[in-house]
């Protein structure tokens, strides 16, 4: 594949480009060679030589959605460039838009999706590039039981933000939403006055029910929020099911909310999740609330020393607030910006989002690997009478899943 000698000569000429990058499609990084070799040839001028490297980063960054790209449609390419431009100027329709095409379940709608992703990706790095390597938003999960005071919590918590001319994304994770045919946690008519403010958007994020829907929707959806211009993006998860692991494992911080109340009333919490936890906020600690406030935030603390330490550089740390009155609040976003702080200059953030990026291919392999499995036509019919028999003692759990696996293998 050859580059226009034109566009050779005049590698730094915007109008060149713009009509180069138009009608050329790089497929694959082989390409780059023809690049490199004709390089020499301009070494002896330098502006030529800065505006070539530039020109193979495009190249670069190009590469990988153009590859994806091939066999769209031009409506369905005019609609990513429509979504992405809306998206990263800013305009909440388009970033609706956005989340809805990657929530969808229509394995074309799926394919644009993450064209547009893609492209979402590569704004991210140039951002961060000219933020000298620093993350565009900061990612906190916030989980708690039902009635601890999430949504008067993050109502408060939003509106300060705001105020401080933070943008502030709201996703809602609600796992039940597939059962009771709508999500509780995004309702807009807990969060009155934040889901008017023009600076935060509350959005619930529906999951089909499964663990591997949490997964990729709301880690898909945080990434457009960030493309979006929203600094914050606040992750929140009733702490009763599994869906907090799966938050825990896409957020830099992980909040939990608790309302002063002692262990019966927290039955429903995992113990596992205190220990996913940076910071525990004991909430309602106002009026006849204080003192049982104090003697939770205490026991919370002496509990938490138990604990095994998770980073170097940070200790979960237990707090009283009360979203009512807005106490605390201030408070709590200064541990907040200390913690992000502490752990971006330590590289550990770095690390951590490095990881979560590896758990999430693999948790959406295993997700579609089970939907491809189940599906087969080798095991689909053969997976009833299996269970069946396994239900019945019959056969071992061990040996029904070793003939499905071979019928599977069999049948690929
Ligand atoms: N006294 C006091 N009450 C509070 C505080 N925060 C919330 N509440 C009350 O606690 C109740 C539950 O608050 P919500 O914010 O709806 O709690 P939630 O965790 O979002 O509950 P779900 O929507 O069921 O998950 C409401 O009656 C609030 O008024 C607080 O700081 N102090």
């Amino acid at each position: 594949m050859k580059i226009p000698s034109v566009l050779l000569r005049f590698p730094h000429c915007y109008l060149l480009r713009r009509m180069y990058f138009k009608n050329f499609h790089c497929t694959s990084r082989s390409d780059f060679p023809c690049v490199e070799s004709l390089t020499p040839v301009r070494r002896y001028h330098t502006k030529w030589m800065c505006s070539l490297e530039g020109l193979k980063r495009e190249l670069c960054h190009q590469a990988v959605p153009d590859q994806q790209a091939e066999g769209l449609s031009d409506r369905e390419n005019r609609l990513i460039d429509r979504l992405y431009s809306g998206l990263i100027q800013g305009h909440r329709a388009c970033l609706a838009e956005a989340i809805t095409l990657v929530e969808s379940t229509q394995a074309r709608k799926k394919k644009v999706a993450q064209v547009l992703l893609q492209k979402v990706l590569s704004y991210h790095r140039e951002q961060e590039k000219l933020n000298q390597g620093k993350p565009l938003a900061f990612r906190v999960g916030l989980s708690g039981p039902p009635g601890a005071g999430k949504s008067t919590f993050i109502e408060c918590f939003g509106k300060m933000l705001t105020e401080r001319g933070h943008k502030v994304s709201v996703l809602a994770v609600d796992p039940s939403s597939s059962t009771s045919g709508g999500s509780l946690l995004g309702d807009k008519t807990r969060m009155t006055e934040l889901s008017r403010d023009m600076n935060a958007y509350i959005r619930p994020s529906p999951t089909r029910g499964t663990l591997g829907g949490v997964t990729r929707t709301t880690n898909e959806a945080i990434l457009l929020c960030e493309g979006g211009g929203y600094d914050v993006v606040l992750v929140e998860t009733v702490g009763v099911g599994q869906s907090e692991f799966a938050v825990a494992d896409m957020v830099d911080m992980f909040i939990l909310l608790l309302p002063p109340a002692g262990g019966d009333e927290l039955q429903g919490i995992k113990r596992g999740i205190i220990e996913m936890a940076d910071l525990v906020a004991i909430n309602k600690a106002d009026g006849d609330l204080i003192v049982p406030a104090r003697r939770i935030q205490a026991e919370y603390v002496s509990a938490m020393k138990l604990l095994r330490k998770r980073s170097k550089v940070w200790r979960p740390k237990v707090m009283r607030i009360s979203a009512k009155t807005g106490e605390g609040i201030s408070d709590m976003w200064d541990k907040m910006t200390e913690f992000r702080d502490l752990v971006l200059t330590s590289g550990e953030l770095l690390a951590k989002r490095r990881k979560q990026q590896k758990v999430w291919m693999w948790n959406l392999i295993q997700e579609n690997m089970l939907e491809h499995f189940r599906s087969h036509l080798a095991v689909k019919d053969k997976i009833p009478l299996l269970e069946e028999k396994v239900l019945s003692g019959v056969l071992s759990p061990g040996l029904a899943a070793d003939l499905l696996l071979k019928a599977f293998k069999d049948g690929l």
